[in-house]
């Protein structure tokens, strides 16, 4: 049964993945179609795809393209730019009364993936900027991930899951403390060569 949310505002991340591999092309596509995308609004073209609609599902999309790819094998690298508080317009606004329940977990959690990840916070429009960002890093160690410093961001490695987990509380708690526009950029690798713990 569908909910209404008419007060809740639209959210988006516009991504790119790029496997490491001559198989690029299939890797990208077969991922954007396997995937489960029926409760966003979704557009891709020659230099990303934009999803749009709840948190919890531009959250279950991105996580379940990456690792879809990742679960290959390929070394694959992920670039998102998620964002909440730009008015949507009508055809995406259409989502925000989809039901919560999320399409792919099923599937995404039986993948067990290790990622290097940064992310970067940027909560506009609201209170103590920097405030919140110590804050939600702080909130990210609660989830298990290992988190270190770096500069302009902070990264993150550990599961796919706990990562993926932690963004979307952060992203959740920087919307609720007040912020009226908050972009997050998150750049992940996944199956890296240069793994520290791989090379040897
Ligand atoms: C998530 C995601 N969406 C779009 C692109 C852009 N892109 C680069 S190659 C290719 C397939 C052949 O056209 C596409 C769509 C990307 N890299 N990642």
């Amino acid at each position: 049964m569908n909910e209404q949310c008419g007060n809740l505002r639209i959210a988006g991340c516009s991504f790119s993945v790029h496997p490491m591999s001559d198989q690029f092309i299939e890797h990208i596509l077969e991922s954007l179609e396997h995937v489960d995308t029926s409760k966003v609004w979704m557009e891709t073209d020659d230099v990303t795809t934009t999803v749009r609609g709840r948190i919890e599902h531009v959250f279950d999309v991105t996580k379940a393209i990456l690792l879809t790819i990742a679960d290959r094998g390929v070394h694959v690298a992920f670039q998102g730019t998620y964002s909440i508080g730009c008015p949507g317009d009508s055809s995406g606004d259409a989502f925000m009364t989809e039901s919560r329940e999320r399409m792919n977990e099923l599937n995404s959690i039986s993948i067990d993936q290790k990622i290097a990840a940064k992310f970067s916070l940027y909560p506009m429009g609201g209170g103590d900027y920097m405030d919140t960002i110590y804050s939600q890093i702080e909130r990210m160690e609660a989830n298990g991930v290992d988190v270190s410093r770096a500069h302009y961001s902070t990264r993150l490695d550990g599961d796919t899951h706990s990562i993926f987990t932690g963004l979307e509380d952060v992203f959740r708690e920087t919307e609720k403390s007040g912020s009226s526009h908050t972009v997050m950029t998150v750049t992940v690798s996944a199956n890296s060569p240069s793994n520290k713990e791989d090379a040897s």
